[in-house]
C-alpha cells in the first residue's frame, strides 16, 4: 500500500509544540476535525509513549467506523511519532495537573495534562518476553518480577490507584531462548536469534487476536539498533527493563523533585536511543521511532518546516537534537539543584539542632529492594500512615518521620526509593537528589524481603547501589538489616510452576535444538548483511548515539555506559546476615528492632562526642608552631643534676 493510500500523519516536527496534519488518502483533515484532533495529540511533544498508545487506541477505535486501513495507519503512525526535541520523549513525565506553584517554566505549562487530558483508567497492556535463566528458582523470582513491573505501569487517578493491585489480571508472557546464555554475546540486530523472534511474533498474533496488546516489554537491556528493529518486525513498540522502569517513575512521580528527576532519567535515556538507522525507504533517519530525517537547517527551511537560522547553518537534525537534549538536561539540572538546596538548609538545620532535648538525636535511612516493605515499616515504627502499596516504586520521594525509641530519644526514618537490579549507573545518578538523604544519613537500615528467592540478589543490589552513591563503607558496615515479611507463608511452588509450564515448555521442548539452530544463524547473520542494519550503522550507533555522559569521558562507548556493571563482590553483603526479622503488618519483631536502633544511637552519639574533644585538644596543639625538638634540646630542659 503506498503512502497516500494509508491514513499518515505529517508531523511539523521540528518545533516544540507544532501542531499536526493529517493526511488520508491524499487529502489533508484539518485540525479541529474531530478524529484528527484525537489524534493529533501524538504531537504533544511531551505526551508518553504509553499515553501514546492508549491516545491511538482511543483514535483507532474512533476511526475504526470511517476506515478500514486502521491496522496499517496505525503502524504508520506510530512509526511516525513525533519527538523532535527533548521534551517529545515518549518517556517524559507528566502525568498530573501541576499545582500552580509547580507550573515554573513556559514547557511545563505548555505541556500540562490539562492540555491533553489522557485516561488514567486504563493501563496499558504488556506482552512480557523472558529469557530464561538458570535455575528455574531465578526463573520464577525474575518472571514474577517482570510480572509485577509490567502491572506497576499506571498511573494514579485522582491521587489513588483505582484498580486493586491483586485484582488485575498477569500480563500474557512468555519464556524464550536466552541469547546470553550460551553464546553469551546476543545478537546485535535483533538481540534474540530469528526463531525466538518469530515464535514471539506469533504468541503476540495470538495474543491480539484476543485483545489488543499495547506494548512489548523484553525483560533485558536491548539496544537502540535491537529495538527499533523489533518493533518493525513485531509491528508493535518495544520497551525493554530500563524503558519500562523509566516509565513507572514517570507514572508514579508526584511530586516536583520526583517529577524532575523521573524527566532526567528519561531524557538521558532517550539520548542513547539516538541512533541513525538506515529506513525501509533506504534513507537515514533517527530518533527511536526514525521520526527525523538527517537534512540540513537549509534543507528544513527549504522544506517549509521551520526551524530555520535557529539551529545554525548545516545543522543536522541529529546535532539538533542533542543540543535540545542537552539544553533539556542543563535545565533539568539547575531545578533539581533549587530542590537539593532546600533540601540541603533543612538537613544543616537538622543536624544543627542535634542535642537539643527535644530534637532528634540522628536520622535513619531506610532502604532496600523495591517492594521489601520499607514505608509499611517505616510506618509502623513512626505510627504513621506512609503510602505502601504493592505495585513497584510506590515511593520516589524520601519521607522523614520522628520515631521515639526505648531510651526517649527520638531519630528520623527517612523512607526513600527502593532500588532493583540491571539497572545502569544514569538512573541511579538521576536520583541522585532523592538519594543524597541516604548518603547524609547517620545510620542506614536495610530493609530485606525475607520471602523473595533470590534474597542474595536483592541483598547485593542494595550494596551494589549503596556503595555507587558513595556510601562509606563504615556505614555499610554498620548498617541494620531487617528480614521483612516473616508473617508470609512461602507456598510451595506447585502452583507457580505450573504457571510458567507454558513459557518453560515452549522453552525445554524445542530448546535445545532451537537454541543450536540461533546460535549457528547468529553466526551466519554476524557475515550477512542485516536486512534492517547494515555494519556500517551499528559501527554508528555509538558516534550518533552518545549519551551526555560521554561528553565528559569521549573514550567510552555508549554500550559501555548503559551496561550495568557486575555487582561487586563487597565484604559486607557476604558478612552480612538478619539482626532482626520482622513483621511490619503485624508487629512481631518490631520491639526488638527499636532497641536495635536505640543502641546504634546510642553507639553514635557516644562516639559523635569522643572525637570533639580530641579535635579540640588536637587543634589547640596545632595552633602554636613549636620549633622540632631533637635530644639536645630535650637534655637542655632537665634540670642540671640529671642530665
Ligand atoms: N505479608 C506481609 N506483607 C508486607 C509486609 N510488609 C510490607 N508488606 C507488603 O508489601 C507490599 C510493599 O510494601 P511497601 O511498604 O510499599 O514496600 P516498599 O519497600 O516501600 O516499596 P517501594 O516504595 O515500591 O520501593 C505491600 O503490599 C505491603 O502490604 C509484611 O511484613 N508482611
Ligand atoms: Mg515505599
Amino acid at each position: 500500500m503506498s503512502t497516500t493510500e494509508s491514513v499518515g500523519i505529517w508531523l511539523n516536527h521540528l518545533n516544540f509544540g507544532d501542531q499536526a496534519t493529517f493526511l488520508y488518502k491524499n487529502t489533508k483533515i484539518p485540525l479541529w476535525n474531530r478524529q484528527a484532533s484525537e489524534i493529533s495529540k501524538l504531537s504533544n511533544p511531551r505526551l508518553n509513549r504509553i499515553s501514546m498508545l492508549r491516545t491511538l487506541s482511543h483514535a483507532r477505535s474512533r476511526l475504526r467506523s470511517e476506515t478500514t486501513s486502521l491496522p496499517l495507519a496505525r503502524n504508520r503512525l506510530r512509526s511516525k511519532t513525533p519527538s523532535s526535541s527533548p521534551l517529545s520523549s515518549p518517556y517524559s513525565s507528566k502525568r498530573h495537573a501541576p499545582k500552580t506553584s509547580e507550573v515554573e517554566d513556559y514547557s511545563r505549562a505548555k505541556d500540562s495534562v490539562l492540555l491533553y487530558p489522557k485516561d488514567p483508567s486504563s493501563a496499558p497492556k504488556l506482552f512480557l518476553v523472558q529469557p530464561r535463566l538458570t535455575p528455574p528458582k531465578f526463573l520464577q523470582a525474575k518472571l514474577n518480577e517482570a510480572l509485577c513491573l509490567a502491572n506497576s505501569l499506571e498511573e494514579q487517578r485522582y491521587g489513588y490507584f483505582e484498580s486493586d493491585f491483586f485484582d488485575k489480571e498477569l500480563p500474557s508472557h512468555v519464556v524464550v531462548q536466552n541469547p546470553v546464555r550460551r553464546s553469551s554475546k546476543p545478537r546485535a540486530d535483533t538481540y534474540f536469534g530469528p526463531g525466538t523472534v518469530d515464535n514471539i511474533k506469533c504468541h503476540l498474533n495470538a495474543e491480539d487476536s484476543k485483545e489488543e496488546v499495547d506494548a512489548v516489554f523484553v525483560n533485558a537491556m536491548l539496544t537502540a539498533i535491537q529495538q527499533r528493529n523489533l518493533e518493525r518486525i513485531w509491528a508493535k513498540p518495544v520497551l525493554d527493563r530500563v524503558g519500562l522502569i523509566i516509565e513507572i517513575f514517570n507514572a508514579h512521580a508526584h511530586t516536583k523533585e520526583a517529577k524532575l528527576q523521573a524527566e532526567l532519567a528519561a531524557l538521558m535515556y532517550k539520548k542513547s536511543r539516538l541512533v541513525r538507522v538506515r529506513g525501509t525507504d533506504g534513507r537515514h533517519s533517527f530518533g527511536q521511532f526514525g521520526e527525523a530525517e538527517v537534512v540540513s537547517a537549509r534543507g528544513r527551511a527549504a522544506s517549509g518546516t521551520g526551524g530555520g537560522f535557529v539551529g545554525g547553518a548545516g545543522e543536522t537534525e541529529l546535532q539538533l537534537q542533542r543540543r535540545r537534549i542537552a539544553d533539556r538536561r542543563l535545565r533539568l539540572l539547575s531545578q533539581i539543584k533549587e530542590t537539593q538546596r532546600t533540601r540541603l538548609l533543612q538537613r544543616a538545620g537538622r543536624k544543627k539542632r542535634v542535642g537539643n532535648k527535644d530534637e532528634s538525636s540522628a536520622t535513619i535511612a531506610v532502604v532496600g529492594y523495591t517492594n521489601a516493605g520499607k514505608s509499611t515499616l517505616t510506618s509502623a515504627l513512626t505510627k504513621t500512615a506512609l503510602y505502601c502499596n504493592e505495585r513497584l516504586f510506590a515511593t520516589l520521594d524520601p519521607t522523614l518521620k520522628s520515631c521515639h525509641l526505648p531510651s526517649g530519644k527520638s531519630v528520623l526514618l527517612s523512607d526513600t526509593v527502593g532500588f532493583i537490579s540491571d539497572l545502569p549507573i544514569q538512573l541511579v545518578e538521576a536520583f541522585q537528589s532523592t538519594l543524597e538523604e541516604v548518603v547524609e544519613a547517620d545510620i542506614l537500615m536495610h530493609v530485606v524481603d525475607s520471602t523473595a528467592p533470590n534474597i542474595e540478589e536483592h541483598r547485593s543490589t542494595v550494596f551494589h547501589v549503596l556503595n555507587q552513591i558513595g556510601v562509606s563503607e563504615e556505614k555499610l558496615q554498620n548498617m541494620i538489616e531487617v528480614w521483612n515479611k516473616i508473617d508470609y507463608e512461602v507456598e510451595e511452588e506447585v502452583e507457580d510452576v505450573k504457571f510458567l509450564g507454558e513459557g518453560e515448555g515452549e522453552g525445554e521442548g524445542e530448546g535445545e535444538e532451537e537454541e543450536e539452530a540461533e546460535l549457528n544463524d547468529g553466526l551466519k547473520a554476524e557475515e550477512t548483511v542485516d536486512a534492517f542494519v547494515d555494519e556500517g550503522e551499528i559501527k554508528n550507533q555509538d558516534d550518533d548515539s552518545d549519551g551526555w555522559l560521554l561528553c565528559e569521558d569521549e573514550n567510552v562507548s555508549e554500550s559501555e555506559l548503559w551496561k550495568v556493571p557486575e555487582v561487586a563482590k563487597l565484604d559486607a553483603v557476604q558478612n552480612k546476615g538478619p539482626h532482626v526479622r520482622v513483621s511490619a503488618l503485624t508487629g512481631v519483631g518490631l520491639k526488638e528492632l527499636l532497641y536495635l536502633i536505640n543502641e546504634k544511637v546510642e553507639v553514635l552519639v557516644e562516639k559523635r562526642l569522643k572525637p570533639q574533644t580530641i579535635v579540640e585538644s588536637s587543634e589547640l596543639h596545632r595552633r602554636k608552631w613549636r620549633p622540632p625538638r631533637d635530644d639536645d634540646e630535650d637534655a637542655r630542659l632537665l634540670p642540671l643534676d640529671q642530665r
